[in-house]
């Protein structure tokens, strides 16, 4: 398997409370690939760490090849040009418009002009479903289900090997939250992408994911696909598992 992602022995503290108590998986070129636990299993914290915002206690993370508990600010800077991350209010700036928000990556990654940058931001707006008319609209002026896919351009901006979801379809209705949904597996596919995705909503996992990794007890307590996971006799994937037909 070619590797994007691999989690080795992770162990995280925060004072006397432990997170993950050994965590250990890896994700490979083109997967979906979903991570589910309870409220407060470190879910988030675990997401944070392979992006290298935070580091464990011990144990190794690899993205893209990078050691990311290691790595130096520069070549933590050159790993980030390479993944994408959508948080889960979508973390817009309200002060710029749409277009100016989904312009962020380049003006921070690229010496692009401004008249280079714009054709590629209506691009990757219209590639994720958003009207041309969008561009000029502060964030504050969008539904939530156009914000996400606001921070979905965004996060794709720089064309991505990989794109982290925090939550993706936390606050929207079930409609839009099954047509963002849609919308993920269409680009993963389309785009070859590798996508991890953060969630407790168990229709996206049921309808887009190829592999899901449970956290519970600090530990991974399953990880394959969807059909194989959802028949576990872990008492909390049955519980999660029976919320859904
Ligand atoms: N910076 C921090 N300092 C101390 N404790 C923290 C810190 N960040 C997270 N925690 C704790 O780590 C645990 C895991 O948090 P995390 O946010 O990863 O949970 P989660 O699985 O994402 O939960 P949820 O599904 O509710 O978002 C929680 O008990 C949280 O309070």
């Amino acid at each position: 398997m070619d590797e994007v992602i691999r989690v080795e022995s992770v162990v995280t503290r925060f004072g006397e409370q432990l997170v993950h108590d050994g965590v250990s998986f890896a994700v490979g070129r083109g997967e979906v690939v979903g991570l589910i636990g309870g409220s407060g299993s470190g879910k988030s914290v675990l997401l944070r760490e392979i992006i290298g915002l935070m580091h464990p206690t011990s144990g190794r993370i690899e993205l893209l090849g990078v050691n990311v508990c290691a790595a130096e600010p520069q070549q933590m800077n050159s790993v980030r040009r390479h993944f994408g991350v959508l948080f889960q209010d979508g973390a817009l700036f309200s002060s710029l418009n749409v277009a100016e928000n989904v312009a962020v990556p380049f003006r921070e990654h690229t010496d692009l002009p401004p008249n280079v940058i714009a054709p590629i931001v209506g691009f990757n707006l219209a590639l994720v479903g958003l009207p041309v008319n969008a561009s000029c609209k502060s964030p504050a002026q969008l539904s939530g289900g156009m914000r996400k896919r606001v921070g979905l351009a965004r996060a794709l901006a720089l064309e991505p090997e990989v794109v982290f979801l925090d939550e993706p379809t936390s606050g929207l209705d079930p409609v839009s939250a099954r047509d963002f949904g849609h919308l993920v597996r269409v680009l993963a596919d389309s785009l070859s992408l590798t996508v991890f995705i953060v969630t407790h909503d168990v229709d996206l996992l049921v309808s887009i994911i190829d592999r899901v990794i449970a956290l519970a007890r600090g530990k991974i307590i399953a990880n394959g696909p969807v059909n194989e996971v959802r028949s576990s006799t872990d008492p909390w994937l049955r519980d999660y598992f029976s919320t859904c037909g």
